[in-house]
């Protein structure tokens, strides 16, 4: 095989070891290689096998522009999930949810932002548990993750059932189930995960409790839209609906309906949990950044009250979301895609990879490349902010877009690029910047110590903030916005 391999070499034996060192040491191991192999195309060994990694932008614009039958974006996810097995091979197979999330759900953002904010500012309220005016100290994550089950719940499936206990802890564990268990499947050869794949996946149970938290309301929704049409008063606008108005033919019962709203989840909460927990930790560590933020935040709304204008005002919340995403949020590799077609892939340089084999690109070391962001080792949170200030004082509107939040390139692939770029992005953001304002407004944070920064943990291609990182938070006295 003539791709160099940027660990180990071809023998099974050294492949394991090497297998062991890309575990713990990806993301510098891709990013020495991101220098040594400029635009290049290299092996990485997984336990189980060899998978490509690509550089720079031109290898960025070939994956992203390549037909679905020859890089398959649902492969790579298959893969990823071990979908057929932990969720169902309908998610990947006919993956609708994904346009609903792109559509419905993302021209609904400014309608349910009333909502999203009435369920965070309470979810809030009840995970911090403040007493009085004193500083308290908190561990991020876990709180992180009820709010924004929480808030993702009130627009999937509405009041009360966004509160039903039962059903937001279902809503974070069915992901961990679901990771977790592939990454067991994942290792049995091909013939034998029919068997083991099965008796792993948590597939039945987790619709079961689906169906027994949020079932009967599918199914109340299903049999009024049976009885009177799609169009009657008051049917709620959430994503229930929005699902049902998607789905086709054997979507359209309560229990493939509950299995959907579990798979967008898994794609919707531990994600955003993690911006706003890798969020809170780099405003404790440049606590420089709260009060131009926060000025703004207050500006902003008292101005324009929670809505997807005010939002769109808020460019420094922004800018500092995209800098956190871009220097912590970042993975080593992203756009992860299997090579389908019979002949094989060929990058433009000429580099050839046979069927059935995995590619994606380098991602975290396009982010702190000094050829794509000024000092680019700095955490600067409003960098992408005077980008946009200096695009608009030289007359182009798009070049100013590029800056924002959900604006994908080469040089920022963590939400992926091209036509499967993330579909939830637009959602993500609203929900992540007036999430940041709310807490910007009503409480003050600090280090846990400071100068001190939670450590980011790393597990081969998976990467995240610190699951047991603390802060302190007390309520602030002119709050109330
Ligand atoms: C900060 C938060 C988020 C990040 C960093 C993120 C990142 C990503 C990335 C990298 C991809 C794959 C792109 C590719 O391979 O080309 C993806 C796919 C996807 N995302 Fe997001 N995402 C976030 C939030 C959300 C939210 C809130 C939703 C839904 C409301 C969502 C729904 C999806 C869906 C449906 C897909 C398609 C594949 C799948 O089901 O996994 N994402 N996202």
């Amino acid at each position: 095989d003539p791709v160099p391999a940027l660990v180990g070499s071809n023998g099974l034996i050294s492949s394991y070891t090497s297998a062991f060192k890309f575990l713990t040491q990806a993301i510098d191991i891709v990013s020495r290689g991101y220098y040594e192999y400029r635009d290049g195309v290299v092996r990485v060994p997984h336990l189980s096998r060899w998978d490509y990694v690509g550089f720079g932008p031109k290898r960025v614009a070939e994956v992203a522009a390549a037909s679905d039958d020859v890089l398959s974006f649902h492969g790579g996810a298959e893969d990823i999930l071990q979908a057929d097995y932990t969720m169902g091979p309908e998610i990947t197979a006919n993956p609708y949810h994904e346009h609903t999330v792109r559509s419905a759900l993302t021209r609904n953002i400014g309608r349910c932002l009333p909502q999203m904010h009435d369920e965070f500012v309470r979810a809030f309220e009840d995970e911090f548990a403040l007493d009085g005016a004193e500083w308290k100290e908190i561990t991020v994550m876990p709180h992180a993750l009820r709010v924004v089950a929480r808030t993702t719940a009130r627009v999937f499936v509405g009041l009360p059932l966004c509160r039903n206990q039962e059903y937001v802890d279902l809503s974070i564990s069915y992901t961990v189930a679901v990771f977790g268990r592939s990454q067991i499947i994942a290792m049995f050869p091909s013939f034998l995960k029919p068997i083991f794949g099965r008796l792993l996946s948590s597939r039945r149970s987790s619709i079961k409790q689906a169906m027994k938290t949020i079932g009967p309301a599918i199914e109340e929704r299903l049999a009024k839209d049976a009885e009177l049409g799609p169009g009657w008063v008051d049917r709620p606008n959430d994503f229930i609906s929005w699902l049902i108005d998607d789905a086709e033919d054997a979507e359209r019962t309560a229990p493939a309906l509950a299995l959907r709203i579990l798979a967008t989840n898994t794609a919707a909460i531990h994600t955003s949990s993690s911006a706003l927990t890798t969020a809170l930790y780099d405003l404790t560590t440049y606590p420089e950044h709260v009060g131009p933020m926060r000025e703004e935040a207050e500006r902003v709304v008292a101005a324009e009250g929670w809505t997807k204008s005010a939002l769109g005002n808020m460019v420094k919340i922004d800018s500092f979301l995209r800098e956190s995403q871009r220097v912590h949020g970042s993975k080593a590799v992203s756009m992860l895609r299997k090579v389908v077609a019979k002949d094989g892939f060929t990058f433009g340089d000429g580099t050839v990879l046979p069927q059935g084999t995995f590619v994606s690109l380098a991602s975290r070391p396009a982010c702190m490349d000094p050829g794509n962001y000024a000092n680019a080792e700095v955490f600067d949170g409003f960098r992408f902010a005077r980008e946009r200030d200096e695009a608009r004082a030289e007359g182009t509107e798009g070049g100013a877009f590029k800056h924002h939040m959900i604006s994908t390139s080469a040089a920022h692939l963590v939400f992926g690029h091209g036509k499967y770029a993330c579909p939830g992005r637009f959602f993500a953001a609203a929900e992540l910047k007036a999430m940041l304002a709310h807490l910007l407004i009503n409480y003050d944070f600090r280090a846990q110590t400071e100068g001190v920064r939670p450590k980011d943990f790393e597990f081969g291609m998976f990467n995240g903030p610190d699951p047991k990182g603390k802060i302190w938070v007390r309520r602030r006295e002119r709050g109330g916005a």
